[in-house]
């Protein structure tokens, strides 16, 4: 507020008439500013020019470049949200590609061998200080182990770091193609080393525990493959192929705008080899198996939070479908059961509910988009109980029947159990099997007891199928017969009844009556 009588002179007047004093304030400002400006100016541009040229003279004396990877917790490295996670897997699969080098070069000498984290195996990994020599695309790089020392908080901290060095002229083709390709290949080496695991889905009533997990493992160790699997061959060779093709179709399926994954439905008689073919397939495409027991899935959300906790690379198996849940036969009917198909309690747990759809989401809904690369399979005993919609294509896209041991798959397990690739007694195999129907199961059961119980040589236990052959040919010409002589007794009766019913007093058939005028021409 100004004083009283006294003019209120703006600020810009003021200066003006003061400008002369301030002058002796603003000089020596003036002059410390010029002295330091140029200073700090020439310091960084000079530096920054000084940089550059020792920079570009360096270039000329050392024009590498290098690139360090360190190993997860050696540094706390941060991104604009805080501290980067150190589940980065790049120090592991850059170790693995690493290894799979050094162990395919003469030169790595120095080497360290670690337990790998699943079953028995090693990983051979490079020792500090030990090179390993690359080439990508004509382009010469160089890896090497280093490990950095330092002391915090008075404790000494050993940082390791993978290495890189190539040529400066090189980095786009490094960083856009080198690495991305040393990450996705130490991953499959990384995949490839793990054991394959069984799960199998836990109990979705305790779901609410804080310790749920929704599935528990074992290690899967099943020895069947596709070799030792008996069936027809062509039927085999199409089943490979179409994994083949399936694994190898991660683009199509992108642009085709489908989730990758793909449906099988195995159906046959029980004992033809559908839960075999579950582990030949696993083994061939190096995947893990989910086993999902339905009866224990409490409704459709738990049935979903199953699948969102399944990796890719992974096949999920219901078996059984048609007796596990009420999944079969006519809507109306579940329509008509209000509420869930499956209500009500057994043994005090409440009876799954989950449904028709809620399975049909499972398969192909929006939940089955994530991650990829996974492979859901059916088996059933009774593939014409199933819903139509269940196993329509693009749900159950290859339906693979299992039959009855065909000769072709007799010879697989002849080989599988008796080490024979051919013998005299084959003839008569084959022939008795175009006539009876046996399982590969009764087939390896019975090589397996004969050779148990022989000398384990191939001719007495063929001798035994050839009798059990045999012996179910006899059962089956005198089930036959029977039914045969069923059916004449019963298309007697028929007969008889028609007769009784076209003369309720009998008179025809006891001649006295003529029979109907036709037959006396
Ligand atoms: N096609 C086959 N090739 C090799 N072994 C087979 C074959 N089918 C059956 N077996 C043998 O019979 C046993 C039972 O086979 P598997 O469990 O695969 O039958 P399945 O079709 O799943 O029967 P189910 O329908 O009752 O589940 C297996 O341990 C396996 O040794
Ligand atoms: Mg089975």
């Amino acid at each position: 507020m100004a004083e009283p009588g006294k003019a209120v002179v703006p600020w810009r007047q003021w200066a003006l008439a003061n400008f002369s004093s301030l002058w002796f304030v603003l000089a020596p400002l003036a002059s410390l500013l010029a002295a330091y400006a140029p200073r700090r100016l020439f310091q960084t541009y000079f530096n920054l020019f000084l940089r550059r040229r020792a920079r570009r003279l360096l270039n000329v004396v050392d024009p590498y470049a290098t690139v360090d990877i360190s190993e997860p917790g050696a540094e706390v490295r941060y991104s604009r949200y805080g501290p980067v996670s150190d589940d980065d897997t790049t120090y592991e699969e850059t170790k693995a590609y690493l290894s799979e080098k050094a162990c395919s070069q003469e030169d790595a000498r120095e080497l360290r061998a670690e337990g790998a984290k699943d079953g028995d195996g090693l990983v051979i990994s490079i020792r500090d200080g030990q090179d390993v020599a690359d080439e990508f695309r004509g382009v010469s790089l160089w890896w090497t182990s280093v490990v950095d020392e330092d002391v915090q908080d008075g404790r000494r901290h050993k940082r390791r770091f993978l290495r890189l060095t190539f040529h400066l002229s090189r980095r786009r083709l490094v960083v856009d193609e080198y690495l991305p390709h040393v990450r996705r290949r130490g991953r499959e080496i990384l995949f490839s080393n793990r054991r394959r695991r069984l799960y199998t889905n836990n109990k979705s009533l305790d779901y609410h525990s804080y310790d749920y997990k929704a599935w528990s493992y074992i290690d899967f160790d099943h020895p069947t493959t596709f070799d030792t699997l008996a069936m027809d061959m062509a039927k085999k060779r199409a089943i490979m192929e179409d994994l083949d093709a399936f694994r190898s179709s991660k683009e199509f399926y992108r642009r085709a705008g489908k989730p990758w994954k793909r449906g099988y439905l195995l159906h046959g008689p029980p004992g033809t080899g559908k839960s075999t073919m579950i582990a030949a397939m696993a083994n061939y495409l190096d995947y893990d198996i989910y086993d999902v027991e339905l009866t224990v899935v409490n409704t459709n959300n738990d049935l979903r939070k199953l699948l969102i906790e399944t990796t890719s690379k992974s096949i999920i198996v219901i078996e059984d479908i048609d007796c596990t849940l009420d999944l079969t036969g006519d809507r109306a009917r579940q329509r008509r059961r209000r509420g869930p198909m499956n209500g009500g309690y057994d043994d005090g747990r409440p009876r799954s509910q989950v449904t028709l759809s809620g399975l049909l989401n499972f398969i192909d809904g929006l939940w089955s988009a994530c991650g990829g690369e996974r492979i859901v399979v059916f088996t059933t005993n009774h593939v014409d109980k199933l819903d139509p919609a269940l196993i329509r294509r693009g749900r159950m896209d290859m339906h693979i029947e299992m039959s009855y041991c065909g000769f072709e798959a007799f010879k697989t397990l002849a080989k599988n159990y008796l080490d024979v690739d051919e013998h005299e007694l084959f003839v008569a195999v084959e022939e008795m099997l175009r006539e009876v129907k046996l399982t590969p199961a009764d087939v390896a059961e019975c090589l397996m007891t004969a050779r148990r119980a022989g000398s384990g040589e191939p001719s007495p236990c063929l001798q035994v199928l050839v009798q059990e052959l045999q012996k179910r040919a006899e059962e089956k010409a005198e089930a036959e017969a029977e039914a045969k002589a069923r059916a004449e007794a019963e298309a007697r009766a028929m007969a008889e009844a028609d007769a009784t019913e076209m003369d309720p007093d009998g008179l025809i058939s006891h001649g006295k009556i003529e029979k109907n005028s036709e037959d006396k021409q």
